[in-house]
């Protein structure tokens, strides 16, 4: 019924949505929202209130004057009890005026990094009725009687954040893509310095250091849009599974969305920056767009879900599964590889090679967290104070198994996809595939040599591959960066449209700057020539 009322009018755009959640006081969590929803049984309604400075909704994207609805979350009171938080559709500027509704206040939160054009809100509600209907009761319900009806599952509102943090994963796989696109063109048509005397300046691509820089991006790009498919085919399954009542599959989904969420933003974020520095003083250029891309991806990092307390929950999981696997329970395909107990193989310096040895180091890394959170509460300290003391080892097993998450992924699915691929276009992919592998082997070489046999031979033999590497990419990273295909308007940038016109448009670009428009500006009579003349 609920769907009925609102979808459609939302598909036609006649209202305008947003989700409101995160207060001034709290995101994370959730349980300390202060916005509160009672019901009044007299009336059928509920009375919203912001009882507190930190109880307004703050950040929400489209509140500030774009919206007239929002869903917003807040403390469910009937019957003089605390139901805890749940979802409410909530009209807040009238359809024809579009004025705030009379118990609405909402504006916009000022200046941000970047997403200048989100026009984020807060909110804050004096005794704002809205009739029982509003409360989305697909779970709990509130009777007309005011009688609470708890949901089937408690666990199925997680589905629509799991699903938002599988879209996450794809969305950095574009930024990357982006990122990579602009940089790599750039450093075709950017020539600078002269190795050797008698011969041009080079094209910056072929300076094997900007080659690290950038070649990484490029893989990460197909490594999170893999990734990403991977994780929606399982997402789908789980959903289907949940529709009809079995949620066995979901804490697993849970787990894998939350650290391949963070993971994978914090590596566009960074990977995105690099892109930036390795275009040297033009990448600082607003027109570049590497900076808005930047601010873009680098908000990933902390929308729909804090990346350190994702991985911190992710965490969570895998010392339960490191628990129940050692009474030997069988653990979710994804965690399974925690209990293997076969003795450390000797290492090898193949992918298979190096993704076994991230798992050595995950599950190294889990039994060690496991092992000190035991010694901490056999010596008396709490669980909580016992799990926070070992919280930056846990974000690194977290971590860990996330990079084993992806490396197998990656490999799996580029295999199986190659089948069907021309032989050049195939071994490109396994180059990539290759070259991923290999720099997070590099990246990570000090936890190989803690957790697996690797050798100071194996490295150097690694260091070599991955320096081969860049020199087979070389011919056709600018090919693959075409290949993904991204129109010069969407790249928005000055130093990666297809055309390559990079000093051309760079001038076009300032020229159109107001400051440009006259010869002399007015601050120049105004305060620097009296400044200079001493008269000020
Ligand atoms: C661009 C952007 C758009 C957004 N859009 C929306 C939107 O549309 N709707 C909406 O409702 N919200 C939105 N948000 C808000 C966003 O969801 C929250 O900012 C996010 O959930 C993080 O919560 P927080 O700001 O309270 O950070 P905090 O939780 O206060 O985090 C601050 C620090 O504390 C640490 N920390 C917190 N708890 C723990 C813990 N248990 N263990 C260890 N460390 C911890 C974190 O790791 C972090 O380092 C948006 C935010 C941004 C930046």
């Amino acid at each position: 019924e609920q769907q009925e009322k609102w979808v459609p009018r939302a598909v036609n755009m006649e209202i305008i949505g947003t989700y409101a959640q995160t207060e001034l006081g709290h995101g994370t969590f959730l349980r300390g929202l202060e916005t509160t929803a009672t019901y009044d049984p007299n009336t059928e309604e509920f009375v919203l209130n912001s009882p507190t400075l930190t109880a307004y909704k703050w950040w929400p994207g489209g509140l500030a004057h774009t919206a007239n609805h929002c869903v917003v979350v807040a403390q469910l009171h009937s019957k003089g009890v605390n139901h805890g938080v749940h979802p409410f559709i909530v009209q807040i500027r009238d359809e024809d005026t579009h004025m705030p509704l009379p118990g609405v206040k909402v504006g916009e939160i000022g200046p941000k990094l970047s997403f200048s054009t989100a026009n984020n809100g807060f909110l804050g509600f004096d005794n704002f009725r809205v009739p029982r209907d509003s409360m989305l009761m697909k779970n709990a319900q509130v009777l007309k009687d005011g009688t609470y009806v708890k949901s089937r599952l408690s666990k199925l509102t997680y589905g629509t954040m799991v699903f938002i943090r599988v879209m996450i994963v794809t969305d950095m796989a574009y930024y990357l893509s982006v990122g990579a696109t602009i940089a790599i063109r750039y450093s075709a048509v950017r020539h600078q310095s002269k190795p050797k005397e008698n011969e041009p300046e080079p094209q910056i691509l072929d300076y094997v250091t900007q080659q690290h820089k950038l070649f990484i991006a490029l893989a990460s790009s197909h490594a999170f849009r893999v990734t990403g498919q991977w994780l929606w085919t399982t997402f789908v399954r789980v959903n289907k599974a949940l529709t009809s009542g079995n949620a066995d599959t979901l804490p697993e989904l849970h787990a894998v969305a939350c650290c391949l969420k963070a993971v994978t933003t914090r590596d566009a974020a960074s990977m995105v920056e690099a892109c930036r520095m390795s275009c040297g003083g033009h990448g600082y250029m607003t027109s570049s767009y590497l900076p808005i891309l930047y601010g873009i991806t680098t908000a990933a990092c902390t929308y729909e879900g804090e990346n350190t307390v994702l991985l911190l929950q992710t965490a969570r999981s895998l010392v339960k599964a490191w628990q129940k696997g050692s009474k030997g329970k069988p653990l979710s395909p994804t965690e399974a590889y925690l209990m293997d107990k076969s003795p450390v193989p000797k290492w090898e310096n193949t992918l298979d090679g190096i993704i076994a040895g991230f798992r050595r180091v995950s599950a190294g890394k889990v039994q060690d967290c496991v092992s000190k959170i035991d010694k901490l509460v056999k010596m008396g300290t709490s669980y909580e104070d016992a799990w926070n003391q070992t919280s930056v080892r846990l974000v690194a097993a977290s971590e860990a198994h996330s990079r084993a998450v992806i490396l197998a992924t990656f490999r799996a699915e580029v295999s199986r996809a190659a089948a069907a691929l021309s032989p050049p276009l195939a071994r490109v992919l396994h180059q990539l595939v290759h070259l991923y592998t290999v720099y997070w082997a590099l990246e990570r070489v000090g936890d190989l040599l803690l957790y697996t046999s690797i050798a100071e031979r194996d490295v150097q033999e690694l260091q070599q591959q991955y320096e081969d590497l860049l020199q087979k990419i070389r011919p056709n990273t600018v090919g693959l960066v075409d290949a993904f295909d991204l129109r010069d308007e969407i790249l928005n940038s000055t130093l990666g449209a297809y055309d390559g016109r990079v000093y051309e448009r760079l001038m076009e670009e300032a020229l159109k700057s107001p400051l440009n428009a006259e010869p002399v500006n007015q601050s120049f009579h105004k305060y620097l020539k009296p400044f200079m003349q001493g008269k000020l």
